[in-house]
């Protein structure tokens, strides 16, 4: 399986629509690739709050319409990273997007924890409460953006929807980009699973991004990771080493369900 993750620079000088348009070209750039992430937010910036109320977009608005276009034209899956989703009945949600290589929008995921302890997107956004997963001929991948990564039991409980493949969308800044190396290899040895993780460069927001970008195999090894700046990471792998990796040192089995802590003593 071949995968490109796109590492795009959100500079604010750039419009929105010249960066739709330069993601899209990328995106079809990558034909001969299997599957090409892009990252979070990547139209109007993860910490650009301001910009959220006025950008947002339905799902079937010009970056989708652009994305599934990018991802037909490629022959390839797309995650689309995610967008400022306007829900006509509702809040505004941090919404990830997968296209197949058809260009059919096949899932849409709702970021589940938001970002910014009551202020920024936690204050702005409504959380997402379903977990997503989708079934491709590579094996099933398990949706999760940025923040998500602090949490194992998301990821716990997309493994046991069947993912072997975690796709991590990211606006995650430079000030913190050791968690970010850190937990991308702790969730993908947890959950003995690949993780792919694809984040911004650039300044949005006033927040510099951390790059770096990386493919995370089942046993932890990093197989290519990118620099702080704009790339294109590309990169080959077997996923049915998951499986292997299941069978050859089967931890999962060794769970141990319902733990609680001690009853009181009276
Ligand atoms: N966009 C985000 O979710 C940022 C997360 C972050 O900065 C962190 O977890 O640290």
């Amino acid at each position: 399986m071949r995968v490109s993750l796109i590492q795009l620079d959100v500079d604010p000088a750039e419009s929105p629509d010249a960066r739709r348009s330069r993601a899209a070209a990328l995106v079809r750039r990558q034909h001969g690739s299997d599957l090409v992430v892009l990252p979070e937010l990547w139209l109007l910036g993860g910490f650009a709050y301001d910009a959220w109320s006025d950008g947002a977009e339905p799902l079937d608005g010009p970056t989708a319409e652009a994305m599934s276009e990018a991802a037909k034209d490629a022959g390839v899956w797309l995650h689309a990273g995610s967008i400022v989703e306007r829900d006509p009945d509702g809040p505004i949600y941090n919404t990830s997007m997968l296209y197949s290589p058809t260009g059919e929008l096949t899932r849409s995921y709702r970021k589940i924890h938001r970002f910014g302890f009551d202020q920024g997107e936690a204050a702005v956004m409504g959380a997402g409460t379903e977990l997503v997963t989708a079934g491709t001929e590579f094996g099933t991948l398990g949706l999760a953006t940025c923040y998500d990564l602090r949490f194992p039991e998301l990821f716990r409980a997309l493994l046991d929807a069947g993912t072997e493949i975690f796709v991590v969308p990211a606006a995650w800044p430079a000030r913190r980009r050791e968690h970010w190396t850190l937990f991308a290899r702790a969730r993908a040895v947890e959950e003995q699973a690949f993780v792919l993780a694809c984040n911004t460069a650039g300044t949005h927001g006033g927040v510099e991004q951390g790059g770096r970008s990386l493919v995370v195999d089942p046993w932890g090894a990093v197989l290519a990771e990118a620099g702080a700046g704009e790339e294109v990471l590309t990169v080959e792998f077997d996923p049915a080493e998951a499986a292997r990796a299941r069978q050859e040192f089967p931890v999962l089995r060794d769970r141990v369900m319902g733990i609680r802590a001690p009853a009181e003593r009276g």
